[in-house]
């Protein structure tokens, strides 16, 4: 598998199953795309998301209507406990070219990870299916040890911007950046104040 970064802006996303896994899934997607969730029944979860909802007894559709559900779709989640209906919207997809993401059963094409999100990154975590609960490990170590991350990019840039006009020489640009994001005291100072850590950046390592 490769991990991307798409932009769904616009594009559609179905979930069939609208429990408390569905759920997660559309709170996943519905800041981006236009989610439709396809159930017999909705959990409380899903209230307060900008989702569509359509009523829908699945098992009791033919192929022909679920894929008129399917159509104009990016990608679909089957996020029902029925491993053989979602098993078969997995296949539909892959007959008509969309995105599958399968909450039991065979596996689909895309996993959903777990997400450490600030307003300058974004990582993405997966065991390949084999351990969710330490992608969610993973992510919840690394939102506590880089809190600072958001501002330390910021700093980056900076830098980056001020060494361009008064450091000719590339490999030196590289050196000092790199000498700022390994100084612990930079990261100290940037979990409070900003300032501090940009005059630490210029005295320790732009002015060595
Ligand atoms: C393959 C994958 C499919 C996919 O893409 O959805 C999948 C599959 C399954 N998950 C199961 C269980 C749980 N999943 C979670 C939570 C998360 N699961 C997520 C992703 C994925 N789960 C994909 C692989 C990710 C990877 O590659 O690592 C996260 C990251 C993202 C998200 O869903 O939002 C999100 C954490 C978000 C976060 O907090 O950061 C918890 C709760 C918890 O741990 O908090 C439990 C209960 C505890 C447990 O069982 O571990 C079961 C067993 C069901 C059963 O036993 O009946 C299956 C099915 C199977 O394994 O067959
Ligand atoms: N991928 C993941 O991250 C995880 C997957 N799972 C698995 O995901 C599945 C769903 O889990 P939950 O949401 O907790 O289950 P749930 O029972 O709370 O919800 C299932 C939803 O699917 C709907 N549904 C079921 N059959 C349907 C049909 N024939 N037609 C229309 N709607 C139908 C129900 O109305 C309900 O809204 C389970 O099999 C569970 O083992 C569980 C945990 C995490």
């Amino acid at each position: 598998m490769i991990p991307l970064m798409l932009d769904l802006t616009g594009r559609r996303v179905l979930i069939f199953g609208g429990g408390g896994v569905g759920a997660r899934k559309a709170a996943y997607f519905e800041h981006e795309a236009e989610v439709t969730v396809i159930s017999r029944s909705f959990s409380p979860d899903l209230d307060g998301l900008a989702i569509r909802r359509q009523e829908a007894d699945l098992s009791a559709l033919s192929d022909e209507s679920l894929r008129d559900f399917l159509a104009g779709a990016f990608l679909a989640v089957a996020a029902t406990p029925d491993p053989e209906l979602n098993d078969r919207i997995g296949r539909l997809c892959a007959g008509a070219g969309i995105l599958f993401n399968n909450a039991a059963g065979e596996p689909g094409d895309v996993i959903i990870p777990s997400v450490v999100r600030g307003s300058r990154f974004l990582v993405a975590i997966s065991t390949r299916g084999k351990s969710p609960a330490v992608s969610r490990y993973l992510r919840t170590r690394l939102e506590a040890e880089y809190a600072g991350l958001d501002r330390m990019i910021d700093l980056q840039d900076e830098m980056r911007s001020m060494l361009r006009e008064t450091e000719p020489e590339q490999a030196e640009r590289s050196r000092i950046l790199w000498s700022i994001l390994s100084d612990d005291a930079i990261w100290e100072a940037l979990a409070s104040d900003y300032g501090r850590a940009r005059e630490l950046a210029i005295e320790r390592c732009l002015h060595a």
